[in-house]
């Protein structure tokens, strides 16, 4: 999974990616629509026939032959709505899963950066609020296709039926539309004023019932009741307000299908008596206006108004929760040097503390490790080894001093060339879910499958590329694969990654010793300067130069001279040395 930073979807934009995608699946949404409106077009017609060519004809047999054919019709409309279901799934769980996506990758992309709040909270409202457009989605979906085609359907056969009523008809619909819109945007801002409420409120309770016994402690049980009590009060007012304006939308109900009703009936007698239409044709448009278009326009107004509205709010809560953090500044006059840079690396006076006030974990610490070197480093646990690590890798910022790679200072590098230049390995694997490719590739997208076979083959991951099923295989949980298998993967990763420094920082603590030296020796062979941070002696010997450190001074030699010179190396060695073959960590 690629974390993307900076990007700002729109509410729509979030869902539309998917929707798109699912395009056959709409389709077949809407054949079986269609199907389900059948019932809709044609009740007006047969219960006119019904009555013109059966009851009132004296045709009792045919008169109910027509309502039978309507019946039919009605059965034929619910075995449809059956089927219309597959698809919808389809479409609203591809929704659904677009918008996890956006939304895990988003704040993942915050927590990176260290920008924003990505406490438990904040990751429990965005899946509340994801789910809640799963459900609102799913059923604004079903309505808005019974709407649509039952609209349509009424108005058709109205159309053809008694074409004087259509023109009234398509009038006041049109008014109750403009009604409408005017309705829901009000709606719309009283809906997301409540639904921030809401969001404060969550937040004020959590932190009350979180931090609950301090409160108690300290004698706060009353500021803390009265501050969760405003926001329940601000919550319930706003919801109150959103309410009273959704109460307003029977309007559009009475006069989009109420008042061409009304005009229906008034001026049926006088339609009767110009001997213009029959009985039937005016049962058969009231049946229209009853039971096709007022049902419609009743969901229409009532529940997709508002469902409409909450979708477009909560779309665009989540918007704003996906937009990812701004890119980081880039650096005043950062440089990328050219493909043949050759990046020796040196640090000057390099001074280092975690905090202000703390001790120099490093200090005025001196090195040259020309490009092609390979440098072991070894000291006591907790010397700081690690720490120099992140300072070669520009991952932590010196107080003092300076670390240059090719005689540039990391500070004056562009950010995505020394991402590209530098590859430090921790001692944690980092494997996610995906293809095996997927993970020995994060570095180097454009790799072939040659090449990972041959690093695969040189670092010891081969016979875990056998055992899975080779690279396209699928990595659900990387709990399955050992902590050693999951060194490999890394390690290969960053031996086919373009990076001309690498840094292994304990990156093979979990391998047995003849495959760490099996790796080691891989990537010594590999174009580029190797740093190791040591875990075993055995790693510092095959090294070309140790870095011993040891928190008074600092020693760079080879084994022997480091045996002669460094009593904490000699001991180090020593103590390795006489321990039995198999427990020499
Ligand atoms: N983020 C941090 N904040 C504060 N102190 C830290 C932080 N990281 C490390 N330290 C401290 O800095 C010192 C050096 O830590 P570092 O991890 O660099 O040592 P190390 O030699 O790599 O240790 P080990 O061999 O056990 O991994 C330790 O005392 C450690 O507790």
């Amino acid at each position: 999974m690629t974390v993307t930073a900076n990007a700002k979807p729109g509410g729509r934009t979030l869902l539309r990616p998917a929707l798109a995608a699912q395009r056959r699946s709409l389709l077949v949404l809407a054949a079986w629509s269609l199907l389900e409106a059948a019932p809709v077009l044609l009740s007006g017609q047969l219960v006119a026939a019904a009555l013109d060519r059966g009851f009132l004809a004296g045709e009792l047999a045919a008169g109910l032959a027509f309502l039978m054919l309507y019946g039919t019709s009605m059965v034929l409309g619910a075995w449809a709505a059956r089927h219309a279901v597959t698809p919808l799934a389809a479409i609203v769980e591809a929704a659904r899963d677009a918008l996890v996506r956006a939304v895990v990758q988003a704040r993942l992309a915050h927590a990176v950066q260290g920008s924003g709040p990505t406490d438990a909270s904040t990751v429990a409202r965005l899946t509340r609020q994801t789910e809640a457009v799963r459900q609102i989605l799913a059923t604004l979906l079903m309505m808005v296709r019974t709407v649509v085609f039952s609209l349509g359907a009424a108005l058709a056969g109205l159309a053809t039926l008694l074409p004087e009523m259509a023109g009234v008809t398509l009038g006041c619909l049109a008014a109750a539309g403009a009604l409408l819109a005017l309705l829901s945007v009000l709606f719309r801002r009283r809906y997301r004023e409540a639904l921030v409420a809401e969001e404060r409120l969550a937040g004020s309770a959590g932190h009350a019932v979180s931090g609950l016994r301090d409160v108690l402690a300290c004698g706060g049980a009353g500021t803390a009741t009265r501050r969760v009590g405003q926001d329940v009060d601000a919550n319930a007012a706003a919801s109150i307000a959103a309410a009273r304006i959704g109460s307003c939308r029977i309007g559009v109900v009475v006069i989009g299908a109420r008042i061409p009703l009304v005009a229906t009936l008034a001026m049926a007698p006088w339609l009767l008596r110009s001997g213009a239409v029959t009985p039937g044709q005016v049962l058969g448009a009231v049946t229209y206006l009853v039971s096709g278009l007022e049902p419609a326009l009743r969901l229409f107004a009532q529940s997709l108004g508002n469902m409409g509205v909450q979708l477009q709010v909560l779309l665009r809560r989540l918007a704003d929760h996906t937009a990812g953090p701004p890119e980081p500044p880039a650096r005043p006059g950062a440089v990328s040097p050219g493909p043949g840079h050759i990046p020796s690396l040196s640090l000057r006076g390099v001074t280092f503390a975690y905090g202000p006030h703390s001790a120099p974990i490093v200090d005025d610490l001196d090195l040259d490790v020309p490009y092609g070197d390979h440098l072991a480093i070894v000291g006591p646990s907790g010397i700081g080894k690690s720490t120099v690590a992140n300072l070669m890798a520009g991952l932590e910022s010196c107080r003092r001093g300076e670390v240059a790679l090719g005689g540039t200072p990391l500070a004056g590098l562009a950010e995505p060339w020394l991402r590209e230049a530098v590859a430090l390995v921790p001692q944690e694997s980092y494997v996610f879910a995906g293809t095996l490719r997927e993970n020995l590739a994060y570095l180097s997208p454009e790799v072939s499958d040659d090449e990972l076979a041959r690093a695969a083959d040189a670092v010891g991951l081969a016979p875990v590329v056998k055992r899975l099923g080779g690279f396209d295989a699928a990595i659900e949980q990387a709990a399955a694969l050992s902590e050693g298998e999951r060194q490999l993967i890394t390690l290969v990763r960053a031996y086919v990654s373009p990076a001309r420094l690498v840094i292994l920082d304990e990156a093979t603590c979990h391998l047995d010793p003849a495959a760490e030296r099996r790796a080691e020796e891989a990537f010594a062979a590999r174009t580029g300067t190797l740093i190791i941070i040591a875990h075993r002696i055995s790693s510092a010997m095959r090294a070309r130069r140790i870095l011993v450190l040891d928190g008074q001074s600092v020693r760079v030699g080879d084994h022997h001279a480091l045996l002669r010179d460094s009593p904490l190396y000699a001991d180090l060695a020593n103590t390795w040395a006489a321990a039995p073959a198999g427990t020499r960590a």
